[in-house]
């Protein structure tokens, strides 16, 4: 208890009680979708890609899914308990952001007879590995390497992700000096082992800002099928708009899963996630009929004008996925045409999940069909 108190005052004293992550309210959770906009159907259950998460003990992974998609706040991971069995969850059974994520047991043993390899590494996803930065990381790279053969042996396809993690304790200089001694390292060692075709994507993320967010925005996007779909018609709409930047993002989690071509940098994603808060709050307070059970749905629109001529534009595309933007004060006189160039967006993206809706019904009446069912089995295409 007293370690707890001491870490945690000194959270408080280093980041301040602003820098708390997850502010929505906390009644604000996933539930059935609107009917006309019932996007669950993107991957059938069987096709949800999977995100693995493993590490060491204690480097952090049970404090990463609990910050990203539950709301927690930084400081209360510290109670959290050491995960002693797999445990799966699924990530929304109705908003755009469809998978199931497994926490594993810093002390899994792959070699135990229990460990089905096959079940686990098999099917589409990809493994995030967590790496504390602020302990000594030898420890840690020899077991990402182990996992990666192992994983990468039952299944090709798999993608590698490692978080170098924590480095909200280290300088910058450190930062930059520990990822590339961790890429390094890491690679070396591949390619000893015969195996440099293998590729690890490697990010530095800390619960205690928006790194963690943007890391696992880019985990989840190469998971989205659409995504290049999705990315052109972010290009066409932010080009004829005159807009600078514009992300669509999963409300509840604040992951982004789509934005335009052009670099992303974390202040401007850090600024679209706070107005996502901003505006759930107050819509939370004022903005919510009687029996309505989330503040938000459809119509949902904001515009923030900050005083370093900048405009944020928010707009809801369905109720958990939102467009929000970053444009010059002087391009938004034309605020007609971004509004009509919106709802034009809007129909696109909704016909993209029709696609998907039509062939995922496809099927699965192909599945119910005994005929059918036979050729499946030889391999249909979807
Ligand atoms: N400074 C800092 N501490 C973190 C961060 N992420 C997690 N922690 C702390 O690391 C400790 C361990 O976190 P857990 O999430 O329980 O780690 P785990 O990997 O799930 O551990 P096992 O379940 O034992 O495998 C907790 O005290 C967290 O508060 C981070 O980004 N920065």
């Amino acid at each position: 208890m007293a370690s707890y108190s001491q870490e945690e005052e000194k959270h408080y004293r280093e980041y301040g009680p602003g820098c708390e992550i997850g502010s929505f309210p906390k009644d604000f959770v996933y539930g059935p979708d609107d009917p006309d906009q019932d996007i669950s159907l993107i991957f059938a259950p069987d096709q949800k890609p999977k995100i693995l998460l493993m590490g060491l003990r204690r480097s952090g992974k049970s404090s990463i899914q609990k910050v990203v998609f539950h709301k927690m706040t930084p400081n209360e991971t510290l109670f959290l308990e050491s995960t002693n069995k797999i445990e799966s969850e699924n990530i929304s059974n109705s908003s755009f952001v469809q998978f199931k994520i497994l926490d594993f047991p810093g002390q899994i043993d792959f070699f135990e007879p229990s460990f089905d390899s096959e079940k686990i590494f098999g099917g589409h996803g990809a493994l995030v590995f967590v790496i504390d930065a602020q302990d000594d990381y030898m420890e840690a790279l020899n077991r990402l390497h182990q996992t990666v053969l192992r994983a990468h042996k039952v299944n090709p396809h798999l993608r590698f992700e490692v978080f170098i993690h924590k480095v909200d304790g280290l300088s910058d200089d450190t930062k930059i000096e520990t990822q590339r001694d961790i890429h390094q390292r890491a690679n070396d060692e591949l390619v000893d082992a015969g195996m440099e075709q293998i590729h690890l994507s490697f990010y530095l993320t800390s619960i205690y800002d928006h790194s963690i967010f943007e890391a696992f925005s880019k985990v989840v996007q190469k998971l989205i099928p659409q995504l290049p779909t999705l990315e052109n018609l972010l290009n066409l709409f932010i080009s004829n708009s005159g807009i600078e930047k514009a992300f669509l993002f999963d409300v509840l989690s604040k992951i982004y899963i789509a934005t335009d071509s052009s670099a992303v940098d974390m202040q401007s994603y850090e600024l679209c996630c706070e107005m996502i808060d901003v505006v759930i709050d107050i819509s939370d307070i004022y903005g919510k009929d009687e029996g309505a059970q989330v503040p938000f749905d459809k119509e949902s629109s904001s515009i923030i004008k900050l005083n370093n001529a900048t405009v944020l534009y928010l707009r809801e595309v369905s109720r958990y996925l939102a467009l929000v933007c970053i444009l010059r004060e002087e391009s938004f006189d034309k605020q007609g045409l971004i509004d009509y160039n919106f709802l034009c967006f809007r129909k696109a993206i909704q016909d993209v999940f029709d696609v998907r809706k039509v062939q995922l019904q496809q099927l699965t009446s192909s599945l119910s069909s005994p005929i059918l069912q036979n050729s499946h089995t030889n391999g249909p295409t979807t």
